[in-house]
C-alpha cells in the first residue's frame, strides 16, 4: 500500500480533490480535521492555546479560530507559538489514522497543507501537489472564507509559494480551471497511479 503527501497552498482545492480521490476507494487522512481534534474541547491542547494567547483564545469551551486566526497570520512568532502546540498533536493523531487506514488495506491520501514547510516529504512515498494559479487562490480564498484582500493576502503569504509547491511535486494536479476539467485530471493521476502500482 502506497501513503501519498497531497499538499498545496491554503484554497488550492486540496479537500475538494480529496473528495473525489475518495470515490475512487483511497482512504484519506485530513491534516486540518486532526489540528481541529488537536485542540478540541477540554483537550490539553486547547488549555495550552489559552496559557500561550490568553482568555480571549477560547469562546464557549472552544478555540475562538477567527481571533486566533487573525493573530497568527500577521505575527510570524504568533504562528509559531502556535505550530509548536499543533503540530505535535496533529502529527500523533495522523500516524495513528495512517496505520488504521493501512491496516484496511487502502492506499493512503496524507492531506497536509504545511508538508513542505514541515519537512514532511521524506514520511510519504510521493508528494501530489494540487496547483492554482495566484490570482484564482486569491480570488477563491477571499470568497470562500470571506476575507478582505489583505487578510487573504496575510494567509497566502504565511506559507511556501504555490510556485514553490509545484516545482517539488511528484505530480501536479492543475486546479487553475473548471471544476470538471479537474475531475478529468483526478481520473487521469489515478488511473496512471493504479498503472504504476499494477505493475510493482
Ligand atoms: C489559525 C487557525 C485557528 C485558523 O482557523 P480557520 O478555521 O480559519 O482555518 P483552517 O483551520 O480551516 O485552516 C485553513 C488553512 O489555513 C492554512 N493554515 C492554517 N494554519 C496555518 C499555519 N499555522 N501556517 C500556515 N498556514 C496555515 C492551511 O492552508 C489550512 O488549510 C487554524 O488554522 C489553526 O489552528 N492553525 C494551526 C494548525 C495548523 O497549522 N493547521 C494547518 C495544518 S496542520
Ligand atoms: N475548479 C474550481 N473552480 C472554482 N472553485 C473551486 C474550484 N476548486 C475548488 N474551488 C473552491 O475553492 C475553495 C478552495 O477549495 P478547497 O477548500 O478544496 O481548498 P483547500 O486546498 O482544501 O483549502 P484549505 O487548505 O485552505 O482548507 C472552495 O470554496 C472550493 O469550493
Amino acid at each position: 500500500m502506497k501513503v501519498i503527501g497531497l499538499t498545496g497552498g491554503i484554497a488550492s482545492g486540496k479537500s475538494t480533490v480529496s473528495a473525489l480521490l475518495k470515490e475512487y476507494g483511497f482512504a484519506v487522512v485530513d491534516a486540518d480535521v486532526a489540528s481541529r481534534t488537536a485542540v478540541a474541547k477540554g483537550t490539553d491542547g486547547l488549555k495550552e492555546v489559552e496559557k500561550v494567547f490568553g482568555e480571549e483564545a477560547v469562546i464557549n469551551g472552544e478555540m475562538n479560530r477567527p481571533y486566533v486566526g487573525q493573530l497568527i497570520f500577521n505575527d510570524i512568532e504568533k504562528r509559531e507559538a502556535l505550530n509548536r502546540i499543533i503540530h505535535p498533536r496533529v502529527r500523533d493523531i495522523m500516524e495513528y489514522e495512517k496505520q488504521q487506514a493501512l491496516k484496511s488495506g487502502r492506499h493512503v491520501i496524507m492531506d497536509i497543507p504545511l508538508l513542505f514547510e514541515n519537512h514532511l516529504e521524506y514520511t510519504v512515498d510521493e508528494v501530489w501537489v494540487v496547483y492554482v494559479d495566484e490570482e484564482s487562490q486569491l480570488e477563491r480564498l477571499m470568497k470562500r472564507n470571506n476575507l478582505s484582500y489583505d487578510a487573504a493576502a496575510a494567509r497566502i503569504h504565511s506559507q511556501l509559494s504555490i510556485e514553490e509547491k509545484k516545482k517539488r511535486a511528484h505530480i501536479i494536479i492543475d486546479n487553475s480551471g473548471n471544476l470538471s476539467e479537474l475531475e478529468q485530471q483526478v481520473k487521469k493521476v489515478v488511473e496512471q497511479f493504479f498503472e504504476r502500482n499494477q505493475k510493482k
